[in-house]
């Protein structure tokens, strides 16, 4: 049986602005997302069956998990942060039912996913097992990776879908899975090159914000800043360029519904890491730092002051081949 295998990244956003309200209750805005070497294990298979057999469970555990985020297996606060669904509300499975619909596909999918994306962290973790899922099943059904009907799906299941199909064009054969510049609202993605490679630390304060409320509370300027002297300073490598072009107009709303979020880039900053901010609508913050050494020194300070009660990791921008192993089992 051809199994396929895949490990689908987080992302982290540098910039987002609002640039105005939709008549269809989304935002028109303006972001550029980094995936990272922070991921999820998703692995796929076709059934004779029709319908999708969903897996979901954490790695290393979820008793390990629980622990670093201070709640007790069981408990609400951790149903809270590590329940996943396993059925349809479960964007793996809705991205696979559209697919086997789309495609006339016979049969069904059954798929494994393990987690360590932490959920309602504004790092895309259910967005990118989404894509994922579908270029595993394109690849098992030997459909081409840049079918135009992929990109269709990934926007109808969620904003940030799209950008963790890859850009066609950015590899050989499947593309790649990269920086890029998202606008509409999000699904429209535009490659941004990154010179070198950046460096972070990540803190998740073991609580997850609902990305609609958060926009929700947003407000959009009167003058949206651009993400050009970010999109410059990320070709060029200027690394103190990149970190002073650090924007998230989501930030504010997300603070105040979750002052916690404040406490945490504050503590950040009295690090020394002062180029830090939330990622997408939260609740997860990030920093840029100078190397990969400084991550880990960072992250390990950090870790012994917040945890158990947070999520802190080092972690550094990737470019993914959008490309699926295939694997079989005796
Ligand atoms: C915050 C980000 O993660 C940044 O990358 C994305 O903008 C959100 O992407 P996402 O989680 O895939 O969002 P979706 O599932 O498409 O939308 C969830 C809800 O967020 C709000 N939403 C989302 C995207 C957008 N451009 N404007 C919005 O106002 C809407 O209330 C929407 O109903
Ligand atoms: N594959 C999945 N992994 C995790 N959560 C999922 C998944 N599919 C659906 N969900 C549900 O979606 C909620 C939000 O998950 P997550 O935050 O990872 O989504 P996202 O929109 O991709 O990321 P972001 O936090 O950037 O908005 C979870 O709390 C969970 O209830």
């Amino acid at each position: 049986m051809k199994i396929a295998v895949t490990r689908p990244p987080a992302k982290l956003n540098l910039f987002l602005e609002l640039l105005g309200k939709r008549s269809d209750g989304f935002h028109e805005i303006d972001t550029v997302m980094v995936p990272i070497d922070l991921c999820d294990e998703l692995k796929l298979w076709r059934t004779d069956d029709p319908g999708i057999e969903l897996q979901v469970g954490w790695l290393p555990s979820i008793e390990i998990v629980a622990a670093r985020l201070g709640v007790e297996c069981g408990s609400p606060q951790a149903d809270s942060l590590l329940s996943i669904p396993s059925g349809e509300s479960n964007l793996v499975h809705r991205a696979l039912t559209e697919f086997s619909k789309r495609l006339g596909v016979t049969g069904g999918f059954g798929c494994q996913l393990h987690k360590r994306i932490p959920a309602g962290a504004g790092m895309g973790g259910a967005s990118s097992d989404a894509a994922s899922a579908l270029l595993a099943a394109a690849t098992l059904c030997d459909v081409s990776l840049d079918s135009p009907f992929l990109w269709e799906i990934a926007a109808s299941i969620g904003s940030d879908v799209p950008f963790f199909l890859g850009d066609p064009q950015g590899g050989s054969g499947g593309g790649a899975i990269r920086a890029a510049r998202a606008r509409g609202r999000g699904e429209k993605i535009e490659a941004t090159p990154i010179q070198g490679t950046l460096n972070f630390v990540v803190v998740f304060p073991g609580a997850s914000l609902s990305t609609p409320t958060v926009y929700g509370h947003s407000v959009v300027p009167d003058q949206p800043l651009s993400a050009e002297s970010l999109v410059a300073a990320l070709r060029s490598g200027d690394l103190a360029a990149t970190q002073t072009s650090l924007s998230n107009r989501l930030a504010q709303s997300a603070k105040e519904i979750l002052p916690r979020i404040d406490e945490i880039l504050k503590t950040m900053w009295r690090f020394g890491m002062t180029a830090c901010q939330l990622t997408g609508s939260g609740s997860a913050c990030f920093a840029v730092v100078q190397s990969a050494d400084e991550a880990r020194h960072c992250a390990n300070r950090l870790r012994s002051l917040l945890e158990p009660g947070a999520f802190v990791i080092d972690a550094r921008s990737v470019s993914l081949p959008a490309g699926i192993t295939i694997g079989d089992t005796k």
